[in-house]
């Protein structure tokens, strides 16, 4: 299973598409006249042809001319760059957030052009519909908001959500981004201005995986904020009370799940941004009962495996020496915890070792320092992954991360702290000293201030040969002499798109750790020899519907190999089980939406 297979890379149909004359199919619209123009799934804007203004009581509403989508999206794209040229000198944070509102503005009032111009700029784009922007903007969300998108479900709402769930309007949901909003990036707990996160993750499904916008729904949970500034603030929109706990908490997702499964049964529910206790105990709660995967714990398990995989191969090794590799995790909460599951269990498979000793690779580092067996109050998420300090010379229960990387010299520092500028100086410097012949830094929590270095200081202290990934994207760093440090963007968005459309067109009930496994290894197969030897361990955002194209078939692979596959639309099991890995790509990358205006036809 783990070995690596360079798969052809497809020609980016995105772009070879983008203002193709295929003609396509009717699309049947049950209102009329300016409701259309309000509704951003069917608004052309002054893209409408006249015989359909005609048809559809438009005409008089709009000027004249008919305006081609090429051209809207030029005029889009040239009051972008004029954007950027108008906000130079000011600051980063009112440079972003004037972008995210002139993508959002499209977003609201016609999703065609709005997605058209994402997909074709997704590496432009990302980081301001997603992390790091994103973060910023549910910081600011009381402010910024204009409109709803997606639906609130709160703890008033309490014996209510088996109807509420009826009053969105789509009749066809696919896709769910939950969240309760208690961990929001590595910002912490936002109460109800977390609905960003469901509202970029979502917006990422359409990008890379082409799910369709229509068949999309993020989620807020309000049950509650502890964050003490939101439940001072007069302009907070979410519920002003502390946060539910226990059995109260629990009562209120359990009855959002059934209110999901009784309307959607085949809907996939991602959870996002909870904070850990209820990260670990909501995935274990409803992993065998519902079609639902954490995306911080697994998705994030997923690309960092793919990674460490990668510097393995980065040092001209064999993947048998992940065994030899020592790897230090700087945070030991979902992500953290997440990662190291999946990785033992990975070294175990790769090198035929016991998980025992797959785990004496592992130093975790959380918030008090190393973690051991002789912590009092030992988080029992962790436990399984605490050190004996008997065993460790030099080391004891609670030592900093400096000092642990210089007594263990890890080949890989991987952060999940959330916590800025944690690897600073010293550490970076002390990575030096590292084993590796080419010492790996991870600085993988978000948004870009949460980082635990950044790119240019990770090059600069812990020298030129280094690999480095970040959470959020850093520019590649110019080493002088002609020689560039490349960024490695390590996020879980080369996962998460694959997992729901590979599971989607499975049609399977669960998400299963077997098919979370195939993801990761489809990703850590992806890149070339060549790449990885020049530190490039993941592939460009420019690619990622292609990486998702891949993933996706690599997760529906596997929930046919575990007879879970029930199939899609007119595509039964049979089919799927006969699909060859290349006819499976293919399958999967016909069935990504692809925005262009279709021919509108009314019916009442
Ligand atoms: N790149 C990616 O794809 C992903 C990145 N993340 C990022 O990872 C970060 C953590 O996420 P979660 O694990 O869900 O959060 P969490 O709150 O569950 O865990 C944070 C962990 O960091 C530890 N920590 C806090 N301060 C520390 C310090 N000074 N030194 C060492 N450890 C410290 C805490 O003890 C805790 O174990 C967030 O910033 C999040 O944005 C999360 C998921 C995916
Ligand atoms: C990327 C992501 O899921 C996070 O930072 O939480
Ligand atoms: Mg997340």
């Amino acid at each position: 299973m783990w070995k690596l297979a360079r798969f052809a890379a497809a020609s980016n149909i995105a772009r070879s598409r983008r203002f193709s004359a295929a003609i396509p199919g009717p699309c049947i619209v049950h209102k009329r006249g300016a409701d259309i123009l309000h509704d951003p799934w069917f608004n052309k804007d002054t893209g409408f042809p006249l015989t359909e203004r005609d048809r559809l009581g438009l005409r008089g509403l709009l000027p004249p001319r008919v305006i081609s989508f090429e051209q809207q999206y030029d005029r889009f794209m040239n009051s972008f760059r004029s954007l950027e040229n108008n906000t130079q000198g000011q600051s980063d944070k009112v440079v972003s957030l004037a972008k995210w509102r002139i993508l959002n503005r499209l977003h609201d009032r016609n999703e065609t052009l709005y997605y058209r111009v994402l997909i074709d700029n997704i590496k432009e784009f990302a980081p301001i519909i997603y992390t790091p922007t994103v973060g910023l903007v549910c910081q600011n969300y009381s402010g910024l908001f204009r409109r709803p998108r997606g639906m609130y479900f709160s703890a008033k709402d309490k014996g209510e959500m088996m109807s509420m769930i009826y009053n969105w309007p789509a009749h066809e949901v696919d896709m769910i981004v939950l969240t309760d909003g208690s961990r929001i990036l590595g910002l912490g707990d936002l109460g109800v201005q977390g609905i960003g996160i469901p509202i970029g993750k979502l917006d990422v499904y359409v990008a890379a995986a082409g799910i369709n916008p229509q068949r999309i729904l993020p989620v807020m949970l309000d049950v509650g904020t502890n964050n003490q500034k939101l439940l001072e603030d007069r302009l907070y929109l979410g519920l002003r009370q502390p946060r539910l706990e226990g059995e109260e908490y629990l009562s209120i997702v359990d009855e959002f799940m059934e209110a999901v499964h009784a309307r959607w049964p085949k809907a996939i529910v991602q959870f996002e941004d909870f904070q850990m206790k209820w990260a670990f105990e909501t995935l274990e709660r409803y992993q065998k009962r519902f079609c639902m995967f954490n995306d911080d714990i697994q998705g994030t398990a997923g690309v960092a495996l793919a990674g460490l995989l990668g510097t393995v191969r980065a040092q001209g090794r064999p993947l048998t020496d992940f065994v030899n590799q020592k790897i230090v995790v700087v945070g030991a909460g979902s992500a953290g915890l997440g990662v190291l599951k999946m990785a033992i269990k990975a070294v175990a498979k790769i090198s035929g070792c016991s998980d025992l000793a797959a785990k004496s690779l592992f130093y975790l580092i959380d918030k008090d320092g190393l973690v051991t067996t002789d912590r009092n109050n030992l988080d029992p998420a962790a436990a399984p992954f605490a050190k004996n300090p008997r065993e460790l010379e030099g080391l004891t229960e609670g030592s900093s991360i400096i000092e642990v990387v210089k007594k263990i010299k890890p080949h890989v520092l991987l952060g999940l702290s959330g916590v800025g500028g944690i690897f600073n100086d010293e550490v970076l410097k002390a990575m030096r000293e590292s084993v590796s012949t080419k010492p790996a830094i991870f600085a993988m929590s978000n948004p870009t201030m949460n980082a635990e270095c950044t790119a240019i200081d990770a090059f600069k202290h812990a020298g030129e040969n280094i690999v480095f990934a970040s959470g959020s994207p850093f520019e590649n760093v110019d080493l002088g002499n002609g020689k560039v440090g490349h960024v490695n963007q390590a996020n879980n968005m080369y996962l998460f798109p694959g997992i729901g459309l590979g599971t989607l067109l499975s049609g399977s009930h669960l998400i299963t750790d077997g098919m979370l496994q195939a993801a990761a290894e489809c990703l850590a197969s992806y890149m070339a020899e060549e790449d990885i030897s020049n530190g490039v361990l993941y592939p460009s955002v420019d690619s990622i519907r292609d990486v998702t194209a891949e993933v996706g078939a690599a997760v529906l692979r596997a929930a046919v190999e575990e007879e879970l596959a029930e199939g899609h639309g007119d595509v039964g099991p049979r089919e799927l089980s006969h699909m060859s890995k290349d006819e499976t790509v293919e399958y999967v990358r016909s069935n990504m939406w692809y925005p262009v205006y279709s021919p509108l036809v009314h019916e009442k």
